[in-house]
């Protein structure tokens, strides 16, 4: 369901400078497969997510999301698929702060196109422990229960593909836990492909499939 080929990513530094960041030959995901992703901090796990979801742009090779071609498709082209196919749990939210928790769950459905459904948002919030706060704007939640509203918005929209940038990261052990059992149950019942990054091994560790970016990325073999 996922496939990169020769994908290559740089940035530009303020000096004018190239920094490479990603040279992957070769990653694959199949349909309904959980995997974690790790690597030290700063070796390009977010830039890898980013370009998958085409939230920015490879420099040059494949990015192949449900036989689609990101390279192929327009800018309005990318964004439907990302709306309709992906789900995205940022490493810093990006809730919306004029918007309550499950008002912020309903638009992200309502983006996709597959129309918002209020006892969906309400059993996904239930679900990472916020009942309590679903009228609650984002200012007025804990950084951990921001985050839950986060994970669950990532999941309304039943996307083929979930993009996890470390989401237990602000939450207490107990709160860990129930993040990802409703991560991997969810991803398992509507057979939805999971990439998650973590740092923490107790995570990892219940994943059958645990990849290092410095193995996949040959810049990091190089500069390593
Ligand atoms: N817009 C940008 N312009 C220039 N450099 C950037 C930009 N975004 C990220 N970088 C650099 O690219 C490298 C990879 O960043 P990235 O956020 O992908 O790392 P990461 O593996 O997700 O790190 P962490 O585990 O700390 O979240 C870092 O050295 C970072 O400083």
């Amino acid at each position: 369901m996922l496939l990169l080929e020769n994908v290559k990513k740089s940035y530009t530094e303020p000096n004018g400078a190239l920094l490479p960041i990603l040279d992957i030959p070769r990653f694959e995901l199949s349909e309904a497969e959980q995997m974690i992703l790790v690597g030290r901090s700063g070796c390009g796990k977010t830039t890898l997510l980013h370009v998958i979801s085409g939230i920015s742009h490879a420099d040059s090779g494949t990015v192949q999301i449900d036989g689609l071609d990101l390279r192929r498709l327009s800018e309005q082209g990318r964004d439907r698929l990302r709306a309709e196919k992906i789900g995205y749990v940022f490493q810093t939210f990006n809730l919306l702060p004029a918007f309550t928790a499950i008002e912020n769950v309903l638009l992200g459905m309502s983006f996709s196109g597959k129309g918002a459904d209020r006892s969906r948002a309400t059993q996904l919030l239930e679900r990472v422990g916020l009942s309590h706060r679903i009228t609650h704007k984002p200012k007025t939640m804990s950084v951990g229960e921001q985050q839950r509203v986060a994970v669950a918005r990532a999941l309304a929209n039943r996307p083929k593909l979930l993009l996890a940038d470390e989401p237990t990261a602000n939450v207490d052990p107990s709160n860990q836990q129930s993040i990802i059992d409703l991560i991997r149950e969810t991803c398992n019942e509507e057979k939805i492909a999971l990439m998650m990054v973590t740092h923490s091994m107790e995570v990892a560790g219940q994943f059958d499939r645990v990849e290092r970016l410095d193995e996949i990325n040959q810049l990091s073999k190089v500069t390593t």
